[in-house]
Parts: C-alpha cells; structure tokens; sequence
C-alpha cells in the first residue's frame, strides 16, 4: 500500500473513530451526563412496567377493552386538570432558581399544549359518550393527585419538580409511540389519542425536557440527586397504579 494511500485511511479510521465518540458523547447528553440513564438501568423492570402496560399493549394488538378505555379517558381528564396548576408551579420554580431561560419556555410550550389537551379531552368525551364532569377521582387517581400536590410544595426544589415532570410526560409519550409503530393493530377509533403523545413532536418536548434534567441533574449536590431519583420512581409506580386502574383493578 502506498504511504499516502495508508495515511488517508488511517485518517479515514480516525475520523470514523472520533464521530463514534462523538456520537456516544451526543447520547450520553442527550440523556442527561448519564444520571438518567443509570437510573434507567436500575428501575429497568418498573419502567418497562410503566411503558409496556397490559392496558397499552391491549390498544396495540386491538383487543383493548372500550369500558377500561373510557374510564381512563374520564379518570386522565381529572388528573389532567389537576397536572395543569402542577406543571405552573414548575414554571415558577424554573423562573426563580434556573439561569438557562430556555426552561422557561420549553415549559411554557407544555402548558400551552395542555390548554389544547382539555379541549381535546371534552371532545373525546363526547365522541365516547363519556360524562367528564361529576366523576369522582378513583383511588389510584387520587393518590397520584396527592402527590402532585406534595411536589407543588415551596420546599420542593426545581430539579426534583422539573425530574417528576419529565417522567410524567416521558412514560406516555413512550407508552402511545408504542401504538403507532409498524404492524400493530391499534383500532383507527384510537389513533387520535395514540398520536396525541406517541408524535414526534411531543417526542422532541420530552427529549428538551430529558436535556433539562440531565443539566440540572450535573450539577445536584447528592441529596437533590436522591430525592429526584426518589420522585422519578414514585412517577413510575403512580403510572402503573395509573393503567391498572383503567383496566379495572382498583
Ligand atoms: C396519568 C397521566 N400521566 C401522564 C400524562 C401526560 N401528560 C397524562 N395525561 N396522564
């Protein structure tokens, strides 16, 4: 081989070599320094239970069963309504204790979007003959509630608020993506609402919110650290009390 044949393709390897790296280090911020991902090995079994639920798998393969869908349409629009006076609560946080005003609006484009996911909910519940008002919280519902508002409290910290919010969003929009991917038969009538947190876009506001506690998460003196860790399990078990509601078991 030619000397500058062998020195263009050891540059060619070294430069393969670099964007790996480059790319194994973009990953590695994109889920937070490596925090989350850690966490994400730990909790692994909780998080798949959140993500792949029986009550999501069953709109995946069509055999959901229409009862259990429409108590949880009823039963998410009360959490929903109370999520919304959560979700302001973190903004005020973002607003008195992060520098980056970024935060700002990348929650302030959650709540907006909130705004749309009511009206959204009322038509549904029309479409589904499902009366949004007068239904009364059911227990898991309720506990989830609780401990929304335990997190609005002025002695929970931004990082622990903006860890729970993160996760409540990412567990949806990974469990609904499921639904929409490539030979499942998730039932056309479904398809609204799989698409509402499993598109791309809701996809990428998850992913700024990943990038925001991955930052946040750095620079976290170890009690922060566990007490986000704390919140982000707490997340998962609410959402998996969250579904087995749904499907009826109280
Ligand atoms: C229970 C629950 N968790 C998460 C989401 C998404 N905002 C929701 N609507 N409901």
């Amino acid at each position: 081989m030619a000397w500058n044949q062998k020195f263009s393709s050891l540059g060619k390897l070294e430069a393969e070599k670099r964007k790996e790296m480059e790319s194994a280090e973009e990953a590695e911020s994109r889920n937070g320094g490596g925090i989350i991902q850690t966490w994400l090995n730990r909790h692994h079994l909780l998080y798949s239970k959140a993500i792949k639920h029986p009550f999501i798998l069953s709109i995946r393969d069509g055999t959901i069963d229409i009862s259990s869908f429409k108590r949880w349409l009823g039963q998410d629009y009360i959490f929903v309504r109370e999520f919304i006076p959560f979700v302001a609560s973190v903004l005020v946080k973002a607003w008195r204790e992060s520098e980056d005003g970024l935060d700002i609006e990348v929650i302030l484009g959650g709540m907006a979007s909130l705004n749309d996911e009511i009206s959204w909910f009322k038509k549904e519940g029309s479409k589904w003959d499902v009366l949004l008002y007068g239904i009364s919280p059911q227990k898991a519902n309720q506990d989830y509630c609780r401990f929304l508002e335990r997190l609005m409290g002025s002695e929970v910290g931004y990082t622990v608020a903006i860890t729970a919010f993160w996760a409540i969003e990412a567990v949806y929009q990974e469990s609904f993506s499921l639904c929409l991917q490539n030979g499942t038969r998730t039932p056309a009538e479904l398809m609204e609402t799989c698409q509402r947190w499993g598109n791309n876009e809701f996809g990428q506001y998850c992913q700024s919110l990943q990038k925001i506690v991955g930052r946040r998460l750095e620079k976290a003196s170890e009690d922060i650290l566990r007490k986000a860790e704390e919140a982000f399990v707490c997340v998962l078990n609410h959402e998996v009390g969250f579904w087995d509601m749904s499907c009826g078991e109280l």
